[in-house]
């Protein structure tokens, strides 16, 4: 016998039970918060973590060009445009440059790649090709680890602010505008998978999306954490 649909908010509930696989808990994102990454490893994460948000408006064209329903593909649209900006030089892209530039890296050796590791473009792609390739609602509940991104991104700002202040103001701007956008397109999300994944059927898909996004960016801070103990000490901001 099949079970019966879950109610709203026991399907809500499951979803948020995904905050145990996020990756506030990796090791990486742990040294991170306690001041114990060098400078070389943190900017190793800002170049990998700058090809994710890259790759973010061709993944939200993917959940658009799946999407039947005009009122989602509109508000989806504001995804990309508060990435990419309305204009060149603005937008969460641009702030995520002026962190790079702002932790000494070269904007170029951000943008050209060639800091970019394997397992980060792997896992990266795989959550571009899942967005193309399943259904427009298990994308969104793929996005759903946004539940959980404002409060990390709030503690990894402290972080900065406290344990890093090599990295110059100008580089806050990310982790400043992001929280309250994140909380809202969670929200909005989530109240997208309630409406749309009705049956069993679908509500153990989109769990199982939240599960392979959640893959997704353990698997990138894996591959940075790996590379970053190769990083050596250099530069006067790793002087205690
Ligand atoms: O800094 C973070 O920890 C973090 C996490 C996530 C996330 O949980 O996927 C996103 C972001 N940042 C982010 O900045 C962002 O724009 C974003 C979009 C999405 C998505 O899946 O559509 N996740 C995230």
């Amino acid at each position: 016998m099949t079970s019966p649909a879950r109610t709203p908010a026991q399907f809500t509930a499951d979803l948020h039970a995904y905050a145990e696989k996020y990756w506030h808990h990796h090791p990486f994102h742990l040294r991170l918060h306690e001041g114990e990454l060098t400078a070389d490893q943190l900017r190793l994460w800002i170049a990998n973590r700058w090809y994710y948000q890259a790759r973010l408006p061709q993944k939200d064209a993917a959940v658009i060009a799946n999407c039947p329903v005009a009122e989602v593909r509109r508000r989806w649209t504001e995804r990309i445009v508060y990435q990419d900006g309305a204009a060149d030089g603005q937008g969460g892209h641009e702030e995520w440059l002026r962190l790079a530039e702002a932790a000494g890296l070269e904007r170029t050796a951000v943008l050209d790649g060639s800091l970019l590791l394997p397992g980060v473009r792997f896992a990266t792609d795989a959550y571009v090709d899942f967005a193309r390739t399943r259904p427009w609602t298990e994308s969104v509940a793929a996005s759903l680890t946004e539940l959980f991104s404002p409060d990390l991104m709030r503690r990894r700002l402290d972080a900065i602010k406290t344990h890093y202040t090599w990295i110059a103001p100008s580089g806050h701007g990310y982790f400043t505008d992001r929280p309250p956008v994140a909380a809202a397109d969670a929200e909005h999300a989530l109240g997208l998978v309630i409406a749309h994944c009705a049956t069993r059927a679908e509500q153990d898909a989109a769990l199982a999306a939240l599960s392979f996004k959640c893959d997704v960016l353990w698997s990138m801070l894996d591959a940075i954490e790996h590379a970053s103990e190769g990083t050596t000490e250099s530069g006067p901001e790793n002087a205690a």
